[in-house]
């Protein structure tokens, strides 16, 4: 016999656990459903263990650049600290039981397993059957993409998750993947100690950002001696005696560990969503304005295909949320999507790359500003790589998209995201006072020369 309820939410993520906390608080009959740990890839994986991580190698970081600024400092790290950390503060242990807790306190029921729609309306979860009322939430998130490279699928890699779980840091450690992940694991490891080696399949870092980010973080990497290989087609992988052998036309390395990160795919098959007449055939939903996927159905978060971030989850979750409950809500616009890759340093960017807005066919005029020859670059000396790089529509005199990389180039960026989104012109932004000496006044000097 199906149960009836209001919302069914199928997957807990940020954006999930958030929508249906949000809707039983008001007042609605909420079952979220769950096959892993309620809150998603982010708090046990993904963004928080990560940012740990990296807030423990610039600590030490800094640490080093000690000597050349203020003294000497004696630096000995000790990755248990930041492991420790990862178990005790961030994850329990990758026990989900506060937030289970936080969500059934909000009135709203947890159901453990994996979920699949079967018809309109109709949830099931195992042998339970629930009848939908108003709208089923789909926000299922990812699993890591692991390529089809022989030899790699009998050999013991990780994923982020196994990463995330180190207890310490391998000797030596390859890289599949110059994408956000890779980066920020491979910088994070390497400053603990470990010989770190990246292999690219694209001819650059970060390729699907500016391409100057992806030169200032090979150079910024090569100087900290991370090994790097662009424009690699890795052809083997192997491991024997407890060591991987990654091989890539004329290269061979081998190392310790081995981190596949390259990439996502989502879970969206076996959701049953050709019983609502959705196609789960693509890289991702294509959700409408208000999260819609199909008559009662909403899809958010990294299945909806417009930017694999926790803040995209919580955006659209926001949403849909509006729509179920009738509230106001524009619907969403994704012309100004931040996103910060946190590496030392940080790379911000929001909106269009130069290129993908001439691919626009937007008449676009750019300007650089370099972070050292600032006055607070200059000032900050070591670690202070970094540039403002500014895309304008000239048509319209408005900024599309911008970068910031630098040291808090993620903080930098909330000004020209702000911009970006409310297509404040160029001509007001000039006339803007910087705070002196900030490592923002270097967008006031990028704002200078465009033309
Ligand atoms: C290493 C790493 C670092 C990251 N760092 C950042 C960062 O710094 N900033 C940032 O913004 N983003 C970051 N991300 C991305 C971020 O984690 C995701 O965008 C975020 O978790 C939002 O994903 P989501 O809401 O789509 O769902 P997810 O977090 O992927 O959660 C989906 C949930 O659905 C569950 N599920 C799936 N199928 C079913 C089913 N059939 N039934 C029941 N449950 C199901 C899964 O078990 C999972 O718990 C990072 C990701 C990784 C991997
Ligand atoms: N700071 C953040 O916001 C943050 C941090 C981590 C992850 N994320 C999210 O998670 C998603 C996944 O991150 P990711 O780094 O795994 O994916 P990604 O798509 O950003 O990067 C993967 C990289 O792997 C490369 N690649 C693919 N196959 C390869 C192969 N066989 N050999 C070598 N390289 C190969 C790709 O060219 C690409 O550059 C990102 O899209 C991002 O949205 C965000």
């Amino acid at each position: 016999m199906a149960e009836q309820v209001d919302v069914v939410v199928v997957g807990m993520g940020p954006g999930g656990e958030s929508a249906a906390a949000e809707l039983a608080r008001a007042g609605l009959t909420v079952v979220g459903v769950e096959r892993r740990l309620v809150g998603g890839e982010c708090p046990y994986y993904g963004c928080i263990p990560t940012k740990m991580m990296v807030r423990g190698s610039d600590a030490l970081a800094e640490a080093r650049r000690v000597s050349g600024l203020s003294g000497s400092a004696d630096v000995t790290p000790d990755f248990a600290t930041v492991a420790a950390r990862i178990r005790g503060e961030a994850t329990d242990d990758w026990n989900d039981q506060v937030a289970a807790d936080r969500f059934t306190d909000a009135g709203g029921r947890l159901v453990r397993g994996a979920a699949a729609i079967t018809g309109p309306g109709a949830v099931r979860v195992g042998d339970q059957d629930f009848t939908v009322a108003k709208a089923i939430i789909l926000n299922t998130g990812t699993e890591p993409a692991v390529p089809p490279i022989p030899g790699l699928a009998d050999t013991p890699y990780w994923t982020n998750r196994d990463a995330v779980a180190a207890t310490e840091a391998p000797d030596s450690l390859i890289v599949l993947g110059g994408g956000a992940i890779g980066l920020e694991m491979a910088q994070a490891f390497s400053r603990f100690g470990t010989q770190v080696t990246v292999f690219e399949a694209a001819d650059r870092l970060l390729a699907l950002e500016e391409p100057e980010s992806g030169d200032l973080i090979a150079n910024v990497f090569r100087t900290e001696g991370i090994a790097l290989h662009t424009g690699a087609a890795v052809e083997h992988v192997s491991h024997d005696d407890g060591r991987f052998a990654v091989k890539a036309g004329t290269v061979t390395v081998e190392a310790d560990r081995l981190l596949v990160a390259t990439g996502r795919k989502p879970n969206i098959k076996d959701l049953g969503l050709e019983t609502v007449g959705v196609d789960a055939g693509g890289r991702s939903l294509s959700p409408d304005d208000h999260m819609k996927v199909a008559d009662g159905v909403y899809a958010i978060g990294d299945i909806a295909g417009k930017g694999a971030f926790t803040h995209m989850s919580m955006y659209q979750a926001r949403i849909a949320v509006d729509h179920i409950l009738g509230n106001d809500n524009p619907g969403a616009e994704y012309h100004a999507v931040p996103r910060v890759t946190f590496t030392d340093p940080e790379v911000g960017a929001v909106g269009l790359t130069e290129q993908q807005a001439k691919d626009q066919g937007i008449q676009v005029a750019t300007s650089v500003s370099e972070i050292p020859s600032s006055s607070r670059g200059w000032i900050h000396k070591s670690g202070n790589e970094g540039f403002i790089k500014l895309v304008a529509d000239t048509d319209r005199g408005i900024l599309v998209g911008a970068t910031s990389a630098g040291p808090t180039g993620g903080e930098v960026l909330s000004m020209l995201t702000l911009a970006v989104h409310e297509h404040t012109p160029i001509p007001r932004l000039r006339q803007m006072i910087y705070a002196y000496p900030t490592f923002h006044r270097a967008v006031e000097d990028a704002l200078s020369r465009l033309p």
